[in-house]
């Protein structure tokens, strides 16, 4: 996964005094009484964060939803986050040890665009804990079915899934139309990962799951060549069938032989044709 570390976007994004969405601190928390109420409280159990950097169509975008719910607090760049941090720039991945560190200082992630974490300042926000999530597959419309590229949402409800709060990771998801369905197509894996104790547990438990669709994938495309030969017939066999009807027919369908022969080669153009897309 690409890591923002681009210097000179760090000048321009990290001015001293400058939120991450580019207010200054001041107009920030006036920004934040009025989203809130006058109050800082949050409407979750627990603390949840973002460095917002306005990247996304404020419409489409999960972090803003959150904060416009009173959900989730936004961090200015060059403040830090003590619980875990989910982001791009992490080296171990969320794994069921990390449970008394969510519960105690919750969770945080970067509300950034995929197509643009170079202008992430990454070195003035995240944390002593920063981390990447495992495989699990985005149900949002943006990304839906891209595995590794979860919205704000799905990642702050992935982290809490797998240290086992599938209470929080539902509550949260519940927001959302795509909520249910993100739950619903990673159930399994989700599951496996909350089996798992440390980091590297959760590795090896991804790659193990990697493993298994790969060969999965190998054994569908193989199955899918022979649902061909049942389909359309061995076209060598073809070839063969064809030949010995010649040897049978009398002289006098001879003409008609000749336009079989015709018939038979169009009809190998049409197999030759046919058969790398119904591999697919
Ligand atoms: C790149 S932003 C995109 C946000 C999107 N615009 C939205 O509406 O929520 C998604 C954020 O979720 C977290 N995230 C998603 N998938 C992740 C993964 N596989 N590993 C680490 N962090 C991830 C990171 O904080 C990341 O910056």
């Amino acid at each position: 996964m690409g890591k923002g570390k681009n210097k000179d976007h760090e000048v321009r994004l990290g001015r001293p005094g400058r939120g991450s969405n580019g207010h200054n601190s001041k107009q920030n928390h006036r920004h934040m009484e009025m989203k809130h109420g006058g109050s800082s409280k949050s409407n979750f159990p627990v603390k949840l964060a973002m460095w917002d950097f306005d990247h996304c169509d404020p419409k489409r975008c999960s972090g803003k939803k959150l904060e416009r719910l009173g959900l989730i607090k936004s961090l200015r760049v060059g403040q830090k986050f003590q619980g875990i941090v989910v982001t791009p720039n992490g080296t171990g991945v969320v794994c069921p040890n990390d449970r008394s560190l969510v519960e105690e200082n919750g969770a945080s992630v970067v509300e950034c665009s995929w197509a643009r974490l170079e202008e992430v300042p990454f070195n003035r926000i995240g944390g002593r804990h920063e981390r990447l999530l495992p495989y699990l597959v985005a149900a949002n419309q943006v990304n839906y079915g891209r595995p590794w590229k979860l919205n704000c949402v799905e990642a702050l409800a992935a982290c809490f899934a797998i240290v086992g709060r599938m209470d929080w990771s539902s509550e949260l998801l519940s927001h959302f139309s795509y909520g249910p369905s993100f739950l619903e197509i990673n159930a399994e894996l989700l599951e496996i990962y909350q089996q798992c104790s440390d980091s590297d547990s959760v590795k090896a438990a991804e790659k193990a799951w990697l493993e298994k669709i790969d060969q999965e994938v190998k054994e569908r495309k193989a199955q899918s060549k022979t649902e061909d030969i049942w389909m359309t017939g061995n076209v060598n066999r073809m070839h063969h069938t064809s030949s010995e009807n010649d040897d049978e027919e009398s002289e006098e369908e001879e003409g008609q032989e000749h336009s079989k022969v015709r018939d038979s080669e169009e009809d190998d153009d049409y197999h030759d044709e046919k058969q790398p897309s119904s591999v697919m």
